[in-house]
């Protein structure tokens, strides 16, 4: 498991290590990483780094000393360099030495273009927003590439909000770790791509994260795969009810998503049962949840209706024993009646985005999207999945995980079906809620990035239908086989 550092957090960690170096050693490994990834930008785009032009916005502390020093390695290879200080002229007089030494100059007025702009405005010491300088120069130069510093300029760090002007990078070099504004809200979004320089801080960091992030091992480590002794009920079974006489699409997507995921058998209860049974042979279908029999775990609530019948069928879910994903209209529901979740023990995951979350919360997530989600989680002592462009995965006792797949494509109709009946899939393989909604958006996310490979149009059939080599890309790229039974 990785996983995102508070300022904090960081802070500390690079204080024990830097009780153990010469001063200044960090900086310099920050500098060098930064500086090797510019040339390697700058290679690629214009074939070489000799004679290209960069600019520095240089605020006035060590994230502004790691562009001025990058700067100047940048200038001993031929890079024409300008700095500038962005508040007043206080820069990191060390590091604007080392540039000028190296032939850069500090000016108050750059040229109008470059080639690459380095934010080095604010790190982990920034608070919220840009100087307006920063801001003035951010609009006036032409950059063919915007590089941030640690962290974009102007995002809260800790939580991932954006509540005034922050830079937008095309690409961010992070030192030692990522920050929760890499993974997290809206500051995910002005990260670009991200590149970690390793700058030895991982032995000192605290082993619990303020947001963790799963990786291929992870999903790995979780995975029940099929042993020799098992058969298809030992595998799970999952239940489906979804879907209506007007929405059957809801049924059949996430009937689809289901079956995409390891448990063995698949049980659908609802009133498109006939439309399940032409598409999916292979899942047993019933009218109602009550005559469905035994399943490891449900899934209830898309295009199920909000109406007393829909009602009744939530309230019999919810009676089993069983681990249950509640999603769609089931989230409406229980918005409206909250009491129907009160007598349950057995783990409950919610998957809501934006809207859903208002009606079950009575206000919008808040734009730290990791607390939104927890607040939720512990007011309902359930797991939430809070959907969006950076999926956010929260435990009843405040874990945060932040999902690093998934893009923009998945925001189309029944994507969320899918989403929800793969999850209960998991569930009815023995994983427990949290990871169930970790291991369901990863993969989700990465089935998206497979269907939707060079800027194909995405929809829900075909998220599904790419889930299976999401599953085996992921277990191949670990270093742990799946777990057997
Ligand atoms: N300490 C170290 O040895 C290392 C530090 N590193 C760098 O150091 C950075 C942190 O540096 P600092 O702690 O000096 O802090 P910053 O460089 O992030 O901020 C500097 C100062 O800017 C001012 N400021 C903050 N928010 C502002 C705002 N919104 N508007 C105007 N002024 C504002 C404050 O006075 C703050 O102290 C990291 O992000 C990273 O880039 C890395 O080089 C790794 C090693
Ligand atoms: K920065």
């Amino acid at each position: 498991m990785d996983g995102a550092w508070s300022a904090a957090a960081v802070r500390r960690a690079e204080a024990q290590l830097m009780a153990q170096l010469p001063p200044g050693t960090l900086m310099q490994r920050a500098a060098a990483g930064l500086a090797t990834e510019c040339a390697r930008i700058l290679k690629r785009r214009n074939g070489g780094v000799y004679g290209t032009t960069v600019i520095v916005l240089a605020g006035p502390g060590d994230n502004g000393g790691d562009a001025l020093f990058a700067a100047a390695r940048l200038a001993r290879r031929g890079v024409r360099v300008f700095a500038v200080p962005v508040m007043g002229e206080r820069v990191h007089p060390v590091a604007a030495a080392a540039l000028t030494r190296a032939g850069g100059r500090l000016v108050a007025n750059p040229p109008r273009h470059c080639h690459l702009l380095l934010d080095g405005v604010l790190g982990i010491g920034g608070r919220p927003g840009l100087p307006g300088r920063a801001i003035d120069r951010l609009a006036a130069i032409d950059a063919d590439t915007i590089v941030a510093v640690d962290v974009p300029s102007g995002v809260d760090v800790d939580t991932g909000a954006v509540p005034a002007s922050a830079v937008t990078a095309d690409v961010t070099v992070a030192f030692g770790s990522r920050k929760p504004c890499h993974v997290l809200g809206r500051a995910a979004l002005l990260v670009g791509r991200l590149v970690l320089v390793d700058i030895g801080l991982g032995p000192h960091l605290d082993p619990h994260p303020a947001v963790r992030v799963a990786g291929d091992d992870d999903l790995a480590a979780w995975w029940h795969a099929p042993g020799p002794d098992d058969d298809k009920y030992t595998r799970g079974v999952v239940g489906v009810a979804a879907g209506s006489e007007r929405y059957p699409g809801a049924a059949v997507l996430s009937t689809s998503g289901a079956l995409a995921g390891p448990s063995g058998y698949v049980r659908y209860a609802g009133t498109a049962a006939e439309q399940v049974r032409r598409r999916h042979p292979e899942v047993v279908c019933t009218q109602e949840v009550k005559e469905a029999g035994r399943v490891q775990a449900w899934l209830a609530g898309p295009g199920f209706g909000t109406d007393e019948a829909a009602l009744a069928e939530l309230r019999h879910v919810l009676e089993s024993p069983a681990p249950v994903v509640l999603d769609a209209d089931a989230l409406t529901l229980i918005g409206e009646y909250p009491s129907v979740l009160s007598q349950r023990e057995a783990p409950v995951v919610l998957t809501p985005h934006d809207r859903e979350y208002e009606r079950l919360y009575g206000s919008p997530p808040a734009e730290d999207r990791g607390a939104a989600a927890a607040v939720l989680a512990k007011r309902l002592n359930c797991t939430v999945l809070l959907k969006g462009h950076h999926t956010v995965v929260a435990s009843s006792d405040g874990e945060v995980w932040a999902n690093p797949t998934g893009r923009p494509q998945l925001a189309t109709a029944g994507s969320g079906d899918v989403l929800a009946g793969f999850m209960a899939s998991l569930l009815a393989s023995g994983m427990s809620g949290v990871r169930a909604a970790v291991a369901a958006a990863y993969l989700h996310g990465r089935a998206g990035g497979i269907a939707g490979a060079g800027h194909r149009t995405v929809t829900a059939s075909d998220i599904a239908k790419a889930l299976p080599q999401a599953v085996g890309q992921t277990l191949s790229a670990a270093d742990t086989p799946g777990k057997r039974r």
